[in-house]
C-alpha cells in the first residue's frame, strides 16, 4: 500500500491568551495521498488556517506552540527536525500559497527572480537554469506572454496570474504537498474557475497531495476528493465528497449547506447560521456546536467522539452517530 503524503496524529496546537494556552487545534488527525485533495471546510476561526500553518512549522512560541501530535511527511516525523531542518523541507517537499499573494511577493523583484530564488535555494540550481526552468513553470501555470512577464513586477499582473505566479513559486520544487489557504477567495468567479482548473490539473500531473483550505462548498464540490468539516477546532465531520454532500450528518455540517443559495428554490429564504465560532478562551465542554444547534439535547454536553457513519465517512455527534465517549 502507498503511503501516505502526509499524515497529522493527534495535532494540538495552543495559543496564549492572558497567560494562559488554550487550544485552536485539538487532536486533529487526518491523512493526505498522493494526487489526492482534501478540503479542509467552516467558518471563519474554526481552525482551518492553524492547521495549515502547524504543518508549515509557522506556529511559534512565544504565542504559539504545537503541543501535542504527529506531522508525518512522506512517513517522516516533522516534530523532531532542527528549524533549520524544517526550512529545508518547507518549501522543498511542502509549500503552501495564500489568499492574496501580494503578501508573499516581493514588490521590487521581478517574478522571475522571484521563481528563480526558489530554485536557486532549493536545488542548487545557478542563474542560467533557474531562468529557463522558470520559464518552464510560467507555461506550465498558463501565464501568456511567459518568456516576457518574467521580467515584470508583481504589481504589473492581476489578482489571478499573482495567484498562478504563486503556484509557479510553490511548484518550484515539486513538493509532495501543497497547502492552500483560500487561493481563490479574493478572485472573480471566472478566475476562480480557471485556477482551481489549473490546481486540479497541477496536482494530477506532479502526483502531489492538495490540503485544500476553503468556507465555500461550491468550491469544495469543484476540486475536492474528501472533505473535512471543521468546528471549533475539531474535525466534526469526514468522507468522500459525494458522500458529504449526498448524506451530510452533523448538525454543524448540515447547517453550513443550508446556509448555501440553491438555484433550484429561489426565493427561499437562506438559513444563516445563528451565533458564532466561540473564542479559545471561552470553548463549550462537550460539543462545541451544542450551543448553535437546533438538535442540541442530553449527552451534548459530554465530550463527542469521531464514529463511524460507513467505513469511510465519520461524524462526531452522537445523535447522528449514536456514539459517547464514556466518562
Ligand atoms: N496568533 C494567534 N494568536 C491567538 N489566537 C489565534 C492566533 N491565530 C489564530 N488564532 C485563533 O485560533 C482560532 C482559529 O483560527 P484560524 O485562523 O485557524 O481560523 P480559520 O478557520 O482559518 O478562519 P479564517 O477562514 O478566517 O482564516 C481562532 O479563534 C483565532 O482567533
Amino acid at each position: 500500500m502507498t503511503k501516505p503524503a502526509l499524515e497529522l496524529v493527534g495535532l494540538r496546537t495552543e495559543f496564549r491568551i492572558g497567560g494562559r494556552w488554550h487550544p485552536a487545534v485539538r487532536d486533529l488527525s487526518l491523512t493526505l495521498m498522493r494526487d489526492e485533495t482534501l478540503a479542509l471546510v467552516g467558518e471563519s476561526g474554526c481552525g482551518k488556517s492553524v492547521t495549515a500553518l502547524s504543518v508549515m512549522g509557522l506556529v511559534q512560541p512565544p504565542f504559539g506552540r504545537v503541543a501535542a501530535g504527529r506531522i508525518l511527511l512522506d512517513g517522516r516525523d516533522l516534530a523532531g527536525l532542527s528549524d533549520q531542518a524544517l526550512e529545508s523541507v518547507r518549501g522543498d517537499r511542502m509549500a503552501m500559497i495564500f489568499q492574496e499573494p501580494m503578501t508573499s511577493l516581493n514588490p521590487v523583484m521581478t517574478v522571475g527572480e522571484q521563481v528563480a530564488e526558489a530554485l536557486r535555494i532549493h536545488r542548487g540550481m545557478d542563474r542560467k537554469a533557474a531562468r529557463a526552468r522558470a520559464l518552464e513553470l510560467f507555461e506550465e501555470v498558463k501565464i501568456p506572454s511567459a518568456a516576457q512577464r518574467l521580467d515584470e513586477y508583481p504589481h504589473q499582473f492581476s489578482g489571478g496570474m499573482r495567484q498562478r505566479v504563486m503556484i509557479a513559486i510553490a511548484l518550484a520544487c515539486e513538493p509532495a504537498v501543497l497547502l492552500a489557504d483560500e487561493p481563490t477567495t479574493a478572485l472573480d468567479v471566472t478566475i476562480q474557475a480557471q485556477v482551481l482548473g489549473l490546481l486540479a490539473d497541477l496536482r494530477s500531473r506532479f502526483g502531489m497531495a492538495v490540503l485544500f483550505i476553503t468556507h465555500n462548498l461550491g468550491v469544495v464540490a469543484q476540486i475536492a476528493d474528501r472533505v473535512a468539516v471543521m468546528y471549533a477546532g475539531e474535525i466534526v465531520e469526514q468522507g468522500p465528497v459525494e458522500a458529504i454532500f449526498a448524506n451530510p450528518q452533523h448538525p454543524y455540517t448540515r447547517a453550513l449547506f443550508s446556509a448555501i443559495p440553491r438555484l433550484d428554490q429561489p426565493g427561499q429564504a437562506l438559513s444563516a447560521i445563528p451565533g458564532r465560532v466561540p473564542p479559545l478562551d471561552a470553548m463549550p465542554e462537550g460539543c462545541r456546536f451544542a450551543p448553535r444547534c437546533p438538535l442540541a439535547q442530553a449527552g451534548c454536553e459530554r465530550e463527542q467522539v469521531l464514529a463511524e457513519v460507513t467505513p469511510v465517512h465519520a461524524a462526531r455527534c452522537h445523535v447522528a452517530t449514536g456514539a459517547l465517549m464514556h466518562a
